[in-house]
């Protein structure tokens, strides 16, 4: 915990679950980890996902409607995809308590505050949220504790946004283990653009055209994936829902980082064309430092099974 917050209780006496995926789910065990509610509400659509929400024990009582599960509570995670947010937000408002925290944990900020900001009554403190830590799985059984671990979770307070309740959340996060920054909702979606979202269309491409290929290479692409073309079927595997709706909700800054992705890309073509030796060289120099400054900086957590529970290690 920084010393900012170190004096800030980081508990609650009723936290909502909205959304019992991975996300929702890590979320109820970091919580139950670190004994930070004495109550966790939960909701999701389907019983069995309910009732095996129940059973693994990350909440205390499941919901059949949002609406129920907000009630009485003194924090309320949004934790579906961000498509589904503003229907969730529109059901939920005339239930939130007074003086309650609302947040999300959404991959885009940007649409967050656009599709939930005009469904915060008065007296409830909206403070949008994305813990930068994830995996390719997704549902109940997904979920893990330590997920946040010594990972970033970005908040996007507004301008007007209560210091006493950023302050609150902030230290929520980090009894959950996560290690909180704060940003401009556009100056995430940007950044978020190049570290998280062009990764994993580029991951999306590359393993859809290779299947393109199957008639040629079909036993090739699954007998050789040990190297690197692994690591992209990994994230090319992730949830089909929740990366539509991150690139129909953060078109502006994907299609401005493709943009330049594919300028680089064509500029790799022509130094392979022209046996630019000395250009490709000098490329795969300055990309190999960038590596080499994730790792100094001890942000080496991006390797395919960093936090992952034994049984969730393939
Ligand atoms: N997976 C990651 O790596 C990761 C990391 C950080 C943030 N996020 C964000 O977290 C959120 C949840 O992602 P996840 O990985 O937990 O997904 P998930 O698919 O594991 O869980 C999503 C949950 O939301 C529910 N849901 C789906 N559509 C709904 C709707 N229309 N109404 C109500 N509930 C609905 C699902 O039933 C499920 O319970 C997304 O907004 C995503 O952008 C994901
Ligand atoms: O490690 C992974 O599998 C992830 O995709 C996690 C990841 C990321 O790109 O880092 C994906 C989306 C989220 O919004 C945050 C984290």
């Amino acid at each position: 915990m920084t010393d900012e917050n170190a004096s800030v209780d980081p508990r609650f006496e009723r936290v909502a679950i909205i959304g019992l995926g991975l996300i929702g789910g890590s979320l109820g065990h970091a919580i139950k980890r670190g004994k930070l509610a004495a109550h966790v509400a939960g909701y999701a659509r389907s019983a069995e996902t309910r009732a095996r929400a129940l059973e693994i024990g990350f909440v205390d009582s499941a919901h059949e409607t949002a609406a129920d599960a907000v009630k009485n509570a003194d924090l309320v995670v949004i934790c579906t995809p961000v498509g589904a947010l503003g229907p969730v937000a529109a059901e939920i408002e005339p239930h939130l308590k007074r003086g309650a925290i609302l947040t999300d944990v959404g991959s885009v900020k940007m649409a967050v505050v656009r599709d939930i900001g005009p469904y915060v009554p008065e007296g409830v403190h909206f403070i949008p949220g994305h813990p930068i830590a994830g995996t390719e799985q997704s549902g109940p059984d997904s979920g893990f504790a330590e997920l946040f671990d010594g990972r970033w979770c970005i908040l996007t307070p507004g301008p007007g946004a209560d210091r006493d309740a950023v302050a609150k959340l902030a230290a929520f996060w980090q009894a959950c283990g996560s290690k909180v920054d704060y940003m401009e909702p556009k100056h995430h979606d940007l950044v978020l653009a190049i570290v998280s979202h062009l990764p994993h269309l580029i991951a999306y491409n590359i393993v859809g055209t290779a299947d393109d290929l199957e008639t040629v290479t079909e036993s090739e692409v699954i007998k050789y994936s040990a190297g690197g073309f692994r690591d992209f079927t990994r994230l090319a595997s992730s949830d089909p829902t929740m990366w539509r709706d991150i690139c129909l909700n953060n078109k502006d800054a994907i299609l401005e980082m493709l943009g330049r992705f594919s300028e680089d890309l064509s500029a790799m073509q022509r130094m392979i064309r022209w046996g630019d030796g000395e250009g490709l060289f000098n490329l795969f120099t300055r990309t190999r430092a960038v590596r080499r400054s994730i790792i100094e900086a001890g942000q080496d957590t991006a390797a395919p099974n960093f936090g992952r529970t034994p049984a969730q290690k393939k």
